[in-house]
């Protein structure tokens, strides 16, 4: 499928991408950028106080005690007026970031839910759940804390830095230059392309655990069952191995480098004691740089705690862009095409012309080729053939699950491309052979079907489905909750479900794929039955193996490697088509089979 592109990256993105306006984000920085302004008094205060103790030290009762209180009063409001821009600056950035999570999340669903059908299946459910819940909770993380706490840090490292040159430029120096060495080595590791196509190594990593983890936990009965061990779930198995593996060295190409940064960073008061003790032997008589000395090692631990900070952008930074890119990934998918006006058919009966589809979009990989046959409205039309044939893609391709890669399929003699999507989901129901059931009670997982159904309506269409007799079984009724927390149902009680959705939306065209393959005969029987009531005056197309299913279809087609064969009533495919008789023939042997136990004779 082809995709769209977007030049930009990282923040802007973020921002386009959730609709957002910059406005919130913008005041956010702004107030944590005040902050900073205010963290500076306490140490400019701790400052002050020190150099007047300090020219006293000889005599401290001459040291000027309203001076040194009004800077600790000055200092403990700037501590106070920091914490309050911070709080204000903070509740901005978390309110542009619960709104960008909302945004791309809602940008999100709307984009996925206008995709084709098809891409569903070709997407792992754990890729889509990384992305939109764990990605995307990334962004919140950085908006709400990182990024005012960067625009925060940049200022404090850059107002920090002038205070220590206007101070004394060597002993700057000797703070600055160990932050600078390990900012370069760390940085570059980072930045590098190898870190880059690491972290996309890293987030594929996760999304495999999560696809697998998924599957895992699916395939857990058969697991069990079959009696195997973890190792026997190879993929899970082998996406954790692989995640550990990545981690390891991950950890260990950063290692190094990092540890060099923290131990430059943690020991910047050495530094400016070795350059201090150096250039005041040289000067011993000099107070004011002994104040200034003392001031540079109370203010060194203070600039540690940003550094660290700031270093934390670069991964975080890092993460951003990757989840950004992520998200593009699915927002650059295109939309199912719809058409400005949507033609209205008339007429309901589908029409196949000269129809060939590749999954892959290859020519040399056809799954259907040159597929042309009509099924009429109030007739029933059949699909039988071999396993892998192609019968369900052609019943995938009439709601545009994917789009014909050549032909055309007709709906009232309108190519379904040019009807809009709401008009053609309108016009059909499909009934699948594995029914989804929401977590939710029964009565709504039927109502589904028909938005501001009534209860009569409901129930009707339950009744005719053959549910309603077990609904009214179970402890709850139609209340009862299906899934997580609730009942599970069997198989073929889903399917009766689903088949009740059906009769009560109540299309004009019903695909019933492999729709009561899972009922036992008797409810198979009824299921028919009932069907035979909604089918009147519709399409319908009914791909089922047992063929008993469709022998009084008004017309079956013969599905073989992607092409009719044959196509007519059951009594002329007998006479005609030899695969359609291969197949009679052994479904007619396989539902006489029966499993016979020995007898055991036992003689009294
Ligand atoms: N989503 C998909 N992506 C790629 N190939 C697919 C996909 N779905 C089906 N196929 C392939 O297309 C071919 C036709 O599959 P299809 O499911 O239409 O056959 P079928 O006749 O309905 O089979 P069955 O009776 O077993 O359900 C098969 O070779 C199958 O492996």
């Amino acid at each position: 499928m082809e995709k769209t592109q977007n030049k930009k990256s990282g923040i802007p993105r973020l921002l386009e991408l959730a609709g957002e306006k910059k406005s919130l984000l913008v005041w956010g920085c702004i107030l944590s950028t005040l902050s900073v302004f205010f963290q500076i008094i306490p140490f400019w205060a701790v400052y002050n106080i020190m150099a007047e103790l300090l020219q006293n030290a000889a005599d401290f009762s001459k040291a000027d005690t309203s001076f040194m209180l009004s800077w600790a009063v000055k200092g403990i409001l700037g501590l106070l007026l920091a914490y309050a821009f911070m709080y204000f600056g903070g509740m901005l950035g978390h309110t542009a970031a619960y709104r960008t999570l909302y945004g791309i999340r809602v940008r999100l669903s709307n984009h996925i839910s206008e995709l084709p059908l098809g891409w569903f299946n070709r997407n792992a459910i754990g890729k889509v759940k990384q992305i939109a819940e764990q990605d995307v909770e990334q962004i919140e993380k950085f908006i709400a804390h990182q990024l005012p706490d960067m625009v925060n840090t940049i200022v404090l490292l850059l107002v920090m830095v002038v205070i220590m040159f206007g101070l004394n430029p060597w002993l700057a120096l000797a703070c600055i230059i160990p932050i600078i060495i390990g900012f370069t080595a760390q940085f570059s590791m980072m930045f590098g392309k190898k870190a880059q196509e690491g972290l996309s190594e890293y987030y594929d990593a996760l999304e495999n655990i999560s696809t697998s983890s998924v599957q895992y936990v699916r395939g857990m009965p058969s697991i069990k069952i079959f009696g195997q061990t973890v190792h026997s779930f190879r993929k899970f198995y082998q996406d954790i191995m692989s995640y550990r593996d990545f981690s390891t060295k991950y950890a260990d190409n950063y290692e190094p480098t990092y540890c060099l940064f923290r131990v430059l960073v943690l020991s910047l008061a050495t530094f400016i004691f070795a350059i201090g003790i150096f250039l005041f032997s040289g000067d011993p008589q000099n107070m004011a740089f002994a104040i200034t000395l003392l001031f540079f090692l109370i203010f060194a631990p203070g600039i540690s705690t940003p550094v660290f900070k700031f270093n934390s952008f670069g991964s975080s930074m890092n993460n951003i862009t990757e989840g950004v890119r992520r998200i593009d990934e699915i927002m650059s998918e295109i939309p199912i095409q719809e058409p400005t006006d949507g033609k209205k058919p008339q007429g309901y009966e589908i029409t196949f012309e000269h129809v060939s589809f590749s999954y892959e979009g290859k020519d040399s990989a056809l799954v259907l080729k040159d597929v042309s046959f009509r099924a009429e409205q109030g007739q029933i039309t059949a699909l039988v053939g071999p396993s892998g044939s192609g019968k369900s893609t052609i019943a995938q391709l009439i709601p545009r699950f994917w789009d014909v890669g050549t032909g055309q399929i007709k709906i009232g003699g309108v190519d379904i491309r040019d009807m809009k999507t709401e008009d053609l989901m309108a016009s059909m129901s499909f009934v699948f052979q594995d029914s989804f059931l929401f977590s939710d009670t029964l009565y709504n997982n039927i109502a589904i079907g028909k938005p501001g159904a009534t209860k009569e309506e409901v129930y009707t269409a339950a009744k005719a489905a053959q549910c309603h007799e077990f609904i009214e079984k179970l402890p709850q009724g139609y209340d009862t909750l299906i899934g997580e927390g609730g009942v599970y149902l069997s198989g073929g009680e889903e399917q009766r479900v689903s088949v009740a959705r059906a009769i009560l939306k109540n299309a004009p065209i019903l695909i019933l794929d492999e729709a009561t393959a899972y009922a036992d005969p008797e409810n198979e029987f009824q299921m028919q039955l009932a069907l035979q009531e909604l089918i009147k005056n519709k399409t319908v197309l009914i791909i089922a193996h047992r063929l008993i299913t469709i022998k009084n279809a008004n017309k079956i087609l013969v599905i073989k490697n992607g092409q009719i064969e044959n196509a007519g009533a059951h009594e002329f495919l007998l006479q005609n088509s030899e695969t359609y008789s291969a197949m009679w023939k052994a479904y007619t042997v396989s539902s006489d089979w029966q499993i016979t136990a020995k007898k055991e004779v036992t003689h009294l």
